[in-house]
C-alpha cells in the first residue's frame, strides 16, 4: 500500500537540485521524529546522491525534564546513524512572550549546529494541521498581505540558511500513524496542553469546528511578489538607503493590490521594521495617496512625503535609538543599517542636522525639502572613545526580510535588496515554486 508520508518524503529528496547535508530539526515530538524517520528511509531505500541527513534537538530548558527528553532523541538518532546534537537555551528567560522567545532562540541554535554539523539546510516537521492554526491566528491580526496568508514551504533564515518543510501538506494523524505502524513512540509536549498559549486554544478550536479555507498556493503567491518586484524595479527608486522616490503618477495606484505591496515593503524597510503596517494604517494611507493632494502623512514610522514632483518615503525623525558596538563587532541600529566595526568600539547614533548627508541626497537628485528631512536620520558612526578613530563597513539591513524570507517572496527580497545596494538572497537547494520563474 503507498504511504503517503514516505512518498513526501521521497519526492522531497527527490526536489534537490544540489548536493546537501540536511539538519532535521527534531524536537522529539511525532512530527519531526516522523520526518527523520521518512528521510532516512528514504535515503536507505534510494540512491540521492550528495545527500546526507544530520539531526540537532534543542533544549529550551523550560520545564524538567527537558534534558533528559533531548537525551532520548540523542540516542534514537544514534540507533538510526545520524550524528545528532543537543543545544541547551542557556540564561534568563523573558516571563512574556515565551513561544515567541523559544522560536527566535531556537533557530539561532538550529543555525549553530548547522554550522557545526556541516548542513547547508534545516528541515523541520511542520504538518497541515500546523498551518491550519497559523492560518487560522493570523487571520485574527490584520496585516497586509499576510492576514490569511500561511507558512512558506521553505524559508530563508538569516540570509544564509534554508529552512524546508516537506510535510506541510500531511496531517498530523497520519504521521503518527506511520510512527506506530513502526512501533516507534514520541514525546508529548505538555506545553501543547497549556491553554494559556493562543496556538493551544486555536488548535482546541479547530479540532471540533471548521477548518479555514488554505490560502493561495506557492505558485500564486510568488507570481504576486514577481508582479511587485516588476513594480518596484519600474517604479521606485531609493537614494542611499535612506529615502525612496516614487513618480506622482504611479503613487496614487494604491488600489492594486501588488503596488501597494511593493510600497508598502519598501516603506518597511526604510522605517527598520520587519512587518507591514496594520490594515488601519493602510486604509489611511491609502485614502491619502488616492486623494493626489501634497502633503505628508506618518504610517509604521515613515513619512509619504507628496509634493507636485512625486513621492518621497523617508523615515521619521523621532525615537532613533543610539547603539553601541564592540570592537570588532557587527551590530544592527535601527533595523535598518548593519554596522561592523572595523577596529575600536563604537557608537552609532542619528545624523542630526547634517549637511554632508543632505548633500548626498541633494546630489542623487532629490528635492533639497526631501534631502534635509532624509539627512536627519541618516546614521552617524563615532568611536566610543573621543581620542580614537571610527573604521566601519555599512550595510543597509533589510529587516523585513534578513531574518525570515518566505519562499515565494523572494524574487521581491531580492528586487528590494538590488534598490538597496545588496546582493541578491541565495537560491533554495531545493526546485520550488520560482526554479521555473527566476531560474
Ligand atoms: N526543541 C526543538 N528542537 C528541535 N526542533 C524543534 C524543536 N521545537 C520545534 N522544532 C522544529 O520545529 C517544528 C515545528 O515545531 P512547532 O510547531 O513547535 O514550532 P513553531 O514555533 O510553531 O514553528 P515556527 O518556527 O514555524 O513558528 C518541529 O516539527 C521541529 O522540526
Amino acid at each position: 500500500m503507498p504511504d503517503a508520508v514516505l512518498d513526501t518524503a521521497s519526492s522531497f529528496l527527490r526536489s534537490f537540485i544540489r548536493p546537501a547535508r540536511i539538519l532535521v530539526a527534531v524536537s522529539g515530538g511525532s512530527d519531526s521524529k516522523g520526518l527523520l524517520v521518512a528521510l532516512h528511509a528514504g535515503l536507505q531505500a534510494e540512491e540521492h546522491r550528495g545527500l546526507s541527513l544530520v539531526a540537532c534537538t534543542v533544549d529550551h530548558a523550560l520545564r524538567p525534564g527537558s534534558a533528559s527528553e533531548a537525551e532520548a532523541v540523542a540516542a534514537f538518532c544514534a540507533g538510526l546513524g545520524v550524528a545528532h546534537r543537543v543545544y541547551r537555551w542557556e540564561g534568563d528567560k523573558p516571563r512574556s512572550g515565551i513561544q515567541a522567545a523559544a522560536r527566535t532562540r531556537r533557530y539561532a541554535l538550529l543555525c549553530e549546529a548547522a554550522d557545526e554539523l556541516g548542513a547547508d539546510c534545516i528541515a523541520t516537521g511542520h504538518t497541515l494541521d500546523d498551518q491550519y492554526e497559523t492560518i487560522a491566528m493570523r487571520s485574527l491580526r490584520d496585516a497586509e498581505g499576510q492576514g490569511a496568508a500561511g507558512m512558506a514551504a521553505t524559508m530563508l533564515y538569516g540570509r544564509r540558511l534554508w529552512v524546508m518543510r516537506p510535510f506541510l501538506k500531511l496531517r498530523r494523524g497520519d504521521i503518527r500513524a506511520f510512527l506506530e505502524a513502526r512501533g516507534i513512540g514520541w514525546i508529548d509536549d505538555p506545553s501543547n496542553a497549556n491553554h494559556e498559549f493562543e496556538r493551544v486554544r486555536v488548535r482546541t478550536r479547530l479540532a471540533t469546528g471548521e477548518l479555514p479555507a488554505l490560502s493561495p498556493g506557492g505558485r500564486k503567491r510568488a507570481a504576486a511578489a514577481a508582479r511587485s518586484a516588476a513594480f518596484i524595479e519600474r517604479h521606485i527608486r531609493v537614494c542611499e538607503g535612506l529615502a525612496a522616490e516614487v513618480s506622482a503618477r504611479q503613487a496614487g495606484n494604491v488600489d492594486d493590490p501588488d503596488w501597494r505591496r511593493a510600497l508598502l515593503s519598501v516603506a518597511a524597510v526604510l522605517g527598520g521594521r520587519d512587518h507591514l503596517p496594520a490594515r488601519a494604517t493602510i486604509e489611511r494611507l491609502s485614502a491619502f495617496l488616492r486623494s493626489g493632494e501634497p502633503g505628508r502623512l506618518t504610517a509604521g514610522r515613515v513619512v509619504f512625503d507628496r509634493r507636485a514632483s512625486g513621492l518621497y518615503l523617508y523615515r521619521e525623525a523621532r525615537s532613533l535609538p543610539a547603539l553601541a558596538i564592540a570592537p570588532a563587532a557587527r551590530g544592527v541600529w535601527d533595523g535598518r543599517f548593519a554596522v561592523t566595526s572595523k577596529g575600536p568600539a563604537l557608537t552609532v547614533a542619528a545624523a542630526g542636522a547634517s549637511g554632508a548627508w543632505a548633500q548626498r541626497l541633494i546630489d542623487a537628485g532629490l528635492p533639497a525639502g526631501v534631502a534635509k528631512r532624509a539627512a536627519l536620520v541618516a546614521p552617524r558612526i563615532m568611536p566610543a572613545d573621543i581620542a580614537g578613530e571610527a573604521s566601519a563597513e555599512v550595510e543597509c539591513h533589510i529587516a523585513l526580510f534578513d531574518t525570515f524570507l518566505p519562499g515565494f517572496d523572494r524574487i521581491m527580497a531580492d528586487a528590494i535588496a538590488v534598490l538597496f545596494g545588496r546582493d541578491r538572497y541565495p537560491a533554495s537547494p531545493v526546485r520550488d515554486v520560482l526554479t521555473e520563474m527566476v531560474g
